[in-house]
């Protein structure tokens, strides 16, 4: 029975210009690459708190994206069932196999070498890791609309500026289209930050550990509209929802712009327009340029219906505030 897992795949980051920087590690000397975010995170204070307030338990199977060397795996290790890695380079993958099996560990470590954002998302009740900054959006996006079975929570290490946007209240600046998303399915919770002196190297930012908490019910919609939806909202900054859509005057306007084959346009004060074909919006026209859009299934009604779910996650209509 092979105890320790390894899948591979090519990766695909092989950029040339990667600025290295020299490590010495206890497995060597690793040479860390800015561009893979290899900041390696060495306070075992900071470590051990990590695992200790992420709740994990005896039973739990643990997802950790970009394990490194493992220095948060081993202790997860400790304090789970089973953990699954998916690191994307390969140097790390064998120092944190080399590791795991020294100490025991390898028949409850899967090792998936593989860029998270391209793998298939697998199975886990906790996701705790210390993650590449760069790919902070799309990650978490990932593990929110993405995972296989609900999960229960996930702690991350993130840029502190990131992180505080994510925690922002609707008007606050900062606020963003990351947290709008984030909002309406899952919970954020600040945990404590972390010194940017507690990374080797150290990096330019400090950290700060939230949880995310995926919400029990999540509200009735379509995702790939509300992502759209919320798209049109934030493309256009410093303007408030109700800038962008004047709800009564936007569906008059809507209704009476139909042409006789059914398709128009109509232009808001912000010169967003929406294109609609039989009562369904095809595409929205901005200043700036078309938005391509596949032809909607959101008609007037679930446009209302995106509108109210705004409500629900803190940004109402009719304020005048910014988001
Ligand atoms: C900030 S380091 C964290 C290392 C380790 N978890 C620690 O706490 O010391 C980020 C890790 O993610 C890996 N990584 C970068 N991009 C990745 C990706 N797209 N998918 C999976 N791992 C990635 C890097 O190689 C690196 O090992």
């Amino acid at each position: 029975m092979a105890l320790l897992l390894i899948k591979s795949r090519p990766s695909n980051l092989t950029n040339p210009a990667v600025r290295a920087l020299r490590f010495a590690s206890s497995d060597g000397r690793i040479q860390l690459h800015k561009s893979k975010g290899q900041h390696i995170l060495t306070n075992p204070r900071v470590l051990d708190a990590i695992v200790r307030r992420s709740g994990v338990g005896p039973s739990d199977t643990v997802l950790e994206i970009g394990p490194g060397t493992g220095n948060l795996t081993l202790r997860l290790l400790e304090a789970s069932r089973r953990v699954v890695a998916v690191e994307v380079d390969r140097r790390m993958v064998d120092a944190l196999s080399r590791r795991a099996e020294e100490r025991g560990f390898r028949d409850r470590l899967e090792v998936i070498h593989d860029d998270f954002l391209k793998t298939k998302m697998p199975s886990f009740d906790l996701c705790i890791s210390n993650i590449p900054y760069m790919i902070s959006s799309p990650l978490i996006m990932k593990l929110l609309f993405e995972s296989v079975r609900p999960f229960k929570r996930a702690t991350l290490l993130l840029q502190k500026e990131f992180a505080h946007r994510l925690l922002a209240k609707p008007g606050n600046p900062g606020f963003n289209r990351l947290a709008v998303n984030v909002k309406l399915v899952a919970g954020v919770e600040f945990v404590m930050n972390v010194s940017k002196r507690d990374f080797v190297p150290c990096p330019k930012v400090d950290s700060t550990v939230v949880t995310i908490t995926p919400k029990l019910e999540t509200p009735n919609v379509d995702l790939e509209e509300w992502r759209a939806f919320t798209r049109t909202c934030f493309n256009t900054k410093n303007k408030t929802v109700g800038a962008i859509f004047k709800q009564k005057r936007l569906l008059e306007l809507l209704r009476r712009s139909e042409d006789r084959d059914g398709g128009g346009y109509v232009e808001s004060e912000d010169g967003v327009e929406m294109g609609l074909f039989k009562d369904r919006i095809i595409g929205v026209l901005k200043q700036e340029g078309f938005e391509e859009r596949r032809p909607s299934k959101m008609g007037i009604e679930e446009l209302l219906h995106l509108l109210e779910l705004f409500n629900q996650v803190g940004i109402f209509f009719n304020e005048r505030r910014k988001i």
